[in-house]
């Protein structure tokens, strides 16, 4: 229960509305207890020959009228319950999507994303069930047990209450040993559906490359066995409740059993009247279903706090990446880069993906990084973006350690065209005015001009209001990479990162994007990843990376005098370009 904590504010927000709820409830219960009585009343009434007509109706009117009020009361009961379970999985949804957007990226590298959906849709569900129905069936039968023994007491005396009642302890260890099994199996069962999911999430993002390398039959097999996990999970816990229900069923029919046998002799002996006998049982079978929600109820609730707690272990993980408590506000920068002796091992990982970097940018400079591939070049730019933390006094902005510059302040001021050119299921304008809702038309344009993809987006049949993705239009690489430069450079950043963003557009387009963001960047800092020397030979300097280390530097011009790594590359595009030209 303590897990529940987490939603402390929510019940003090809603307190009003809980016990407003509980107040329809308690009206409900003692209307139900009315009719029972009622009932006995007619009973013995009509034996003793004294109902005449009207009285018939009297009574029937009566017992109608408390149906009319329990119906409208039940109605109550459901708004203010139910809906305050609703409004709770609201809450609880935003603030577990709220925390999963703060966290970092190598949560999510840890963090398969079926799991975090089971947790969003089923654990946030067996949430809502446990504080709606779960609440309800709790209240209810509290009220209705301690009522309805007070009443059979007072109806039939002592002995025949406990007589009838005697089977119930039974009841309550049957409800306490199945709630345990039932918890454990419904743990499989959220497990199971975590897992397919993941699957199918993860073969429909990769639906390409299944295709491409004929999998579909063994993927289609793979699900089949997930599924068929699933479905046994499922069977499991519906074997359970299949055993369970007719037990608890079994129990109430013997303490019947009792009532009409013992019942019917004090009726036969006159110690209490068939109205009492009557009563009594109606009583008795009011008990049969609090009996029943006592298991459930512990069920829904065990569900619910197991859930809960996978809900906080995701709120409780502290984002890896956050901003100091006593940061000084800074809220500009000039561009200054100046990476210092930096040596970089990724969370979990044993060897440095980085080696003693040393770096020094100006603002307005740029700066171009090659190399073989996995020699470290996202990861420096990873690390100025601060998706990663450096190790402290290895990475300065405009002189101060990036540790203490505001998140907000240092990734408003970095334009991003990542290697993955990630593009939302939007419109193309709202993809490109992604970092903000004030962009005109106007500056939406200026930014596909520049790098040049306006002329595509416009002979988009919808022009920018081109629909991308699941539900739109595909684009080439080379025009989602021009789409995620005019996304980045719309915010007109201090800092522009290119991480290899020019490779699936030709050299032509190629040279004019350079061009005009040259024109743009003159007071701002470039840094450009790049696998082609013709994207990178006018940097101010350039740097050759391998194995995580820089092996040579400095200009075009000088690096082809080095004959080194740079060289070699030249020669090779050289000989490429050579043999493209000639076909
Ligand atoms: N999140 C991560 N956790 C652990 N290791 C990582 C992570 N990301 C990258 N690496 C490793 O770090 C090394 C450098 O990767 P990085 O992406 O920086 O290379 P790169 O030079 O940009 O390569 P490419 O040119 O192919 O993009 C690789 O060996 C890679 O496997």
């Amino acid at each position: 229960m303590k897990e529940f904590i987490t939603l402390k504010e929510f019940f003090i927000a809603h307190k009003k509305s809980f016990l407003l709820g509980i107040f329809w409830v308690f009206f409900v219960d003692v209307i139900g207890l009315i009719t029972p009585k009622l009932l006995g009343l007619f009973v013995d009434d009509l034996r003793a020959g004294e109902l005449d007509r009207t009285g018939i109706l009297t009574y029937a009117g009566l017992i109608f009228g408390a149906a009319i009020f329990s119906v409208i009361a039940r109605y109550f009961w459901r708004i203010y319950i139910m809906g305050n379970s609703r409004k709770a999985e609201v809450y609880l949804r935003d603030k577990f999507y709220d925390h999963l957007q703060k966290l970092s990226p190598n949560y999510f590298n840890h963090h398969k994303t079926g799991d975090l959906m089971a947790n969003a849709t089923n654990d946030l569900g067996a949430i809502r069930q446990a504080l709606g129905p779960g609440f309800l069936s709790a209240v209810d039968p509290t009220f209705v047990l301690t009522f309805t023994v007070i009443m059979m007491v007072y109806t039939v005396g002592w002995q025949l209450t406990l007589a009838a009642l005697a089977p119930m302890p039974l009841l309550a260890l049957i409800v306490t040993m199945f709630g345990r099994i039932i918890h454990k199996r419904f743990g499989e069962v959220q497990a199971a559906f975590g897992s397919l999911t993941d699957r199918v999430q993860e073969n429909f993002a990769g639906v390409r490359v299944v295709k491409s390398f004929v999998q579909e039959e063994a993927e289609i097999k793979k699900f089949t066995a997930e599924n068929k996990e699933n479905f046994k999970a499922n069977l499991n816990l519906i074997k359970v409740n299949g055993i369970y229900n007719p037990i608890v069923q079994l129990v109430t029919a013997v303490s019947f059993l009792i009532a009409i046998a013992y019942g019917g002799i004090l009726v036969v002996r006159g110690t209490i009247t068939l109205g009492e006998f009557v009563t009594f049982n109606t009583y008795l079978g009011l008990m049969t279903w609090p009996m029943m929600a006592i298991g459930w109820v512990i069920n829904m609730w065990q569900r619910g706090a197991a859930s809960m707690k996978r809900i906080n272990e995701v709120l409780r993980t502290l984002p890896e990446i956050n901003d100091d408590q006593d940061l000084a506000a800074k809220e500009d920068l000039e561009g200054n880069i100046e990476f210092k002796n930096l040596t970089f091992t990724y969370p979990g990982s044993e060897l440095p993906v980085l080696k003693d970097i040393s770096i020094s940018v100006k603002a307005g400079q740029t700066v171009a990084i090659i190399g073989r591939t996995g020699s470290g070049k996202s990861t420096l730019m990873n690390l100025l973006l601060r998706l990663y933390n450096p190790p402290e006094g290895t990475l300065f902005l405009d002189g101060v350690d990036i540790t203490q510059v505001p998140l907000s302040t240092l990734r408003e001021n970095i334009g991003y065209v990542p290697q993955e050119n990630f593009l939302f299921s939007k419109t193309i304008r709202d993809n490109i005015a992604f970092s903000g809702d004030g962009y005109s038309q106007e500056q939406v344009e200026a930014a596909t001009s520049l790098a040049q993809v306006h002329s595509n987006i416009v002979d988009f049949e919808h022009g920018y209001d081109t629909m991308l993705g699941e539900r739109g239009v595909t684009l080439s690489g080379g025009q989602k990479q021009r789409v995620s430069i005019a996304r980045a450079v719309i915010k007109n950043p201090k800092i522009l990162i290119l991480d290899d963003s020019l490779s699936a557009v030709d050299t032509h387009t190629e040279e004019e994007i350079l061009l005009q963001m040259k024109r743009i960047m003159q007071a701002r800092t470039s840094l450009i990843i790049a696998h082609r020397i013709s994207t990178i030979k006018d940097a101010d300097e350039i740097l050759v990376f391998d194995e995580g280390q820089i092996i040579e530097r400095g200009t075009h011009d000088q690096l082809l005098e080095l004959k080194g790594l740079y060289h070699e590359l030249h020669q090779k595009q050289l000989l490429e370009d050579q043999i493209a030209a000639n076909n």
